[in-house]
């Protein structure tokens, strides 16, 4: 399969050298340059199969270029070894039609390490066979850069840099980030939001020299491989509720866009999506956007759901793209309005959008309610980020199941969810201790080459 960027002016790549490069050359993202399609019959056989079983059939078409099938089965075996959930991403029934579907049970409690414990397996595989070596970086507001830690902390082959917005995650996800003491893992606490810290990271992209020197790559959504492995938890899903022969709907809280345009492949590979609905909370930039066609950023509003803290929405790219019917010239040409406040998508394309994806935003107020709420009726302890999902899926429950995505642990965002509840949900176990642990907090300014600076003396 061959890659192609969202802007049609980077090189063609194929799966690996698409892992490893990050970012296009041309500020682009890579996609895929024809989705592959799965039969009825395909879909019906992955219903009741191992989660490591469907991850190979479903992602096979993408990477089978770049390994064959034992080895690729096996990294996938040890991608999801570690996870506390025999099930890995199992479903939780709220009511007729309504389910919840958690993906944090892996070992930074959050969604993202579906895709970075099979990428931390991938770049090792690949980098080793190559004899290559890269320097990572990555931008989160607060769930990327753990799993992003969790994932390669270690590893001989890869340097990994994390920028993180000063003072706006939650306090167990910078202690996830600060505390791992090798060598090759370092986060950075950057001034500003998280918008600030994914240009930053793309300015790097696009210093040439510097990306070249030393061998940059991406693991945050950018990266394509990240999006191919939350694919597959729409497959699980659906299929356990009745897929092909029934339609599923998805809502996806939503921040950088990467989870739902996961969704969005599933649907172009022939999963029957109905809607996925774009969940945001008050930073509501998408859920404008898909309303009205006008995309337009503004201050990002500090929120108790600080993963979702986003206006600059990196992979709606890719969804623009897709809507644009490919055309590169006016996705690049949209991306440079973005530079000057925002961007009017036209109007076929917005049709486009919205036969695919529906939206809703929560207020603070019914993020808190929705957790509230949600533990008196069903008993289960909700993180803030789904509960601004369960509050937006309300509008759109009926007859078709309905799917939340349960992105992160309650105990990840322990003061909103004892706020609403007056429950203090306790960490697992075996994290029992990150209080305890010693930080490594390491401030950089929100300035290119202050951070290009600590990176090159820092690298192995
Ligand atoms: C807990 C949580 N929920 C939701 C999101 C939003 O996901 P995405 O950025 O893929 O839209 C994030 C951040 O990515 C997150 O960390
Ligand atoms: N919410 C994310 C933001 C980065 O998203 P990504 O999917 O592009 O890595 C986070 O937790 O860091």
């Amino acid at each position: 399969m061959r890659y192609i960027s969202t802007r049609g002016q980077a090189p063609v790549l194929g799966f690996e050298d698409t892992m490893l490069t990050g970012l296009a050359r041309d500020g682009g993202l890579y996609v895929p340059e024809a989705l592959p399609t799965l039969s009825k019959g395909d879909i019906a056989a992955l219903a009741g199969l191992p989660y490591e079983e469907v991850a190979v059939r479903v992602m096979a078409p993408f990477v089978a270029e770049a390994y064959d099938e034992t080895t690729f089965g096996d990294l996938v075996e040890k991608a999801y070894a570690g996870f506390g959930h025999d099930a890995r991403a199992p479903l939780v029934q709220l009511g007729a039609n309504h389910y919840l579907l958690e993906l944090f049970h892996g070992p930074t409690l959050a969604f993202k390490d579906f895709a970075m414990q099979l990428i931390g397996q991938m770049f090792q595989h690949t980098l080793a066979r190559r004899g290559e070596r890269v320097t990572i970086v990555g931008a989160t507001s607060g769930d990327t850069g753990s799993a992003a830690i969790e994932a390669f902390r270690g590893l001989e082959a890869v340097d990994v840099f994390i920028l993180y917005p000063h003072g706006r995650v939650s306090e167990v996800q910078r202690r996830q980030m600060t505390t791992p003491d090798e060598a090759n893992v370092h986060a950075l606490a950057i001034s500003g939001h998280f918008d600030d810290a994914q240009a930053r990271v793309k300015d790097m992209f696009n210093d040439f020299d510097f990306r070249d020197r030393v061998a940059l790559a991406g693991v945050n959504s950018i990266n394509f491989a990240r999006v191919l492995a939350q694919v597959v938890y729409y497959f699980t899903a659906a299929t356990a509720l009745g897929a092909p022969h029934r339609e599923v709907s998805f809502t996806v809280p939503t921040g950088n866009f990467g989870d739902i345009f996961a969704g969005h492949i599933a649907k172009r590979m022939g999963l029957p999506i109905n809607k996925l609905v774009v969940a945001t909370n008050q930073n509501d930039i998408l859920h404008r956007c898909l309303t009205t066609g006008e995309y337009r950023t503004g201050r990002v509003a500090p929120s108790i759901s600080p993963s979702m803290d986003i206006q600059v929405s990196s992979n709606f790219e890719r969804a623009l793209h897709l809507a644009y019917g490919g055309d590169g010239a006016a996705i690049a040409q949209l991306m440079e309005e973005l530079k000057s406040g925002g961007f009017t998508v036209s109007q076929g394309a917005l049709q486009a959008l919205q036969e695919v994806y529906a939206s809703g935003a929560a207020s603070e107020a019914e993020t808190s309610a929705a957790i509230t709420d949600m533990l008196s009726r069903t008993g289960e302890l909700l993180c803030p980020h789904t509960a601004v999902g369960t509050h937006v899926a309300e509008a759109y429950l009926g007859d078709t199941p309905m799917v939340i995505l349960a992105t992160a642990h309650p105990a990840k965002f322990p003061d909103a969810v004892e706020a609403a509840t007056g429950i203090r949900p306790p960490l697992p176990p075996r994290m029992a201790d990150l209080f305890d642990r010693p930080e490594r907090i390491t401030p950089v300014d929100n300035d290119l080459h202050a951070i290009e600076a600590i990176i090159e003396e820092r690298r192995a």
